[in-house]
């Protein structure tokens, strides 16, 4: 028999497990820090759930955002046609492409890494992204997620790993008590739904909180609404900046008084007592559109 170790002894393939994770951050340098949500996934099988999950085709363009060490970048390469990674960490950014070549090189000239601040992205290298998977920095999740659900209107499925609180959020219905802005401004663009939890133990370091998966997928047909995206974002916005108050209270410095906030209401259907976490996101560009005309306002 032959005895010789086996090359791959934790049977990850092309895949990080802990030890090439720990490695990989201790050949850089890297000390995963807070402020940047750096909390890398040490879990072959999880990132493999996460492909699996996001439904990821072989014709997909897939944008991630924090790619880190390249954990879920690597099983996203191999299951997808195309990925590009946003990454704002400098000696990631730089270290990435090298992970890729070393370790699926046959799928490298398939992978683009852009260096920057995904917040401050609006166009990419290559094809239209189709599907978003990233396992989001923590601290800017919900800002990042509208940033490019808005921007690239091409990305038809989206699954994100966040914190499970965050995923409860996002795919909050009217009536719960977690829904609010991120409810009614995902819900603007995609069905929403939670996809599962992850626990602490498949990440190093492990952060304090449990995470959820959730995707979104693209509307099929936009919300019917003469008002704009922005019009019926301020309405959300200013509804949810006072949660306790009744609509036609919190409404007040939108529609320039409490008696405009109430006729916007009544003219769209919604009892002026009610509070913003009973509106769906129709009928909140309903009350948008019902926005009594102020003096500088366009004719
Ligand atoms: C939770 S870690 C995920 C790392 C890797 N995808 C994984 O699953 O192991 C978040 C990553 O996002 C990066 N990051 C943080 N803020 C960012 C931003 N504004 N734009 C792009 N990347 C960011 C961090 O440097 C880190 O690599």
């Amino acid at each position: 028999m032959n005895s010789a170790p086996s090359p791959d002894p934790a049977g990850t393939g092309a895949l990080l497990g802990p030890a090439d994770v720990r490695e990989l951050a201790g050949a850089l340098g890297v000390r995963p820090t807070k402020q940047r949500g750096q909390n890398f996934v040490i879990d072959a099988n999880t990132v493999r759930r996460i492909v699996r999950t996001a439904g990821v085709r072989p014709d997909d363009v897939v944008l991630e955002v924090g790619p880190g060490l390249g954990s879920l970048t690597l099983a996203l390469l191999e299951s997808a046609e195309r990925v590009t990674a946003i990454e704002i960490d400098d000696v990631l950014a730089e270290a990435l492409p090298a992970t890729v070549r070393a370790r699926l090189p046959e799928r490298a000239d398939r992978f683009a890494l852009v260096h920057a601040d995904a917040l401050r992205v609006t166009e990419l290298p290559g094809p239209e992204p189709t599907a978003l998977v990233a396992n989001l920095p923590y601290n800017v999740a919900v800002p990042v997620l509208l940033h490019l659900l808005a921007g690239f209107p091409s990305l038809e499925r989206t699954l994100v790993m966040v914190q499970s609180e965050v995923a409860d959020r996002l795919a909050a219905a009217p009536g719960s008590k977690v829904y609010g802005v991120p409810s009614v401004k995902a819900a603007w663009y995609c069905e929403v739904k939670r996809a599962g939890a992850i626990g602490r133990n498949v990440f190093w370091p492990a952060p304090n909180v449990d995470s959820g998966l959730v995707s979104l997928v693209r509307r099929e047909r936009p919300v019917a609404t003469s008002a704009s995206r922005d019009e019926v974002f301020a309405v959300v916005d200013a509804a949810f900046a006072q949660r306790r108050k009744t609509l036609r209270a919190a409404l007040a410095g939108w529609a320039g008084s409490a008696a405009g906030a109430e006729e916007a209401l009544t003219g769209a259907g919604i009892d002026p007592r009610a509070r913003g976490e009973a509106l769906t996101v129709e009928e909140f560009a309903a009350v948008a559109e019902h926005r009594p005309k102020r003096e500088g306002d366009g004719a």
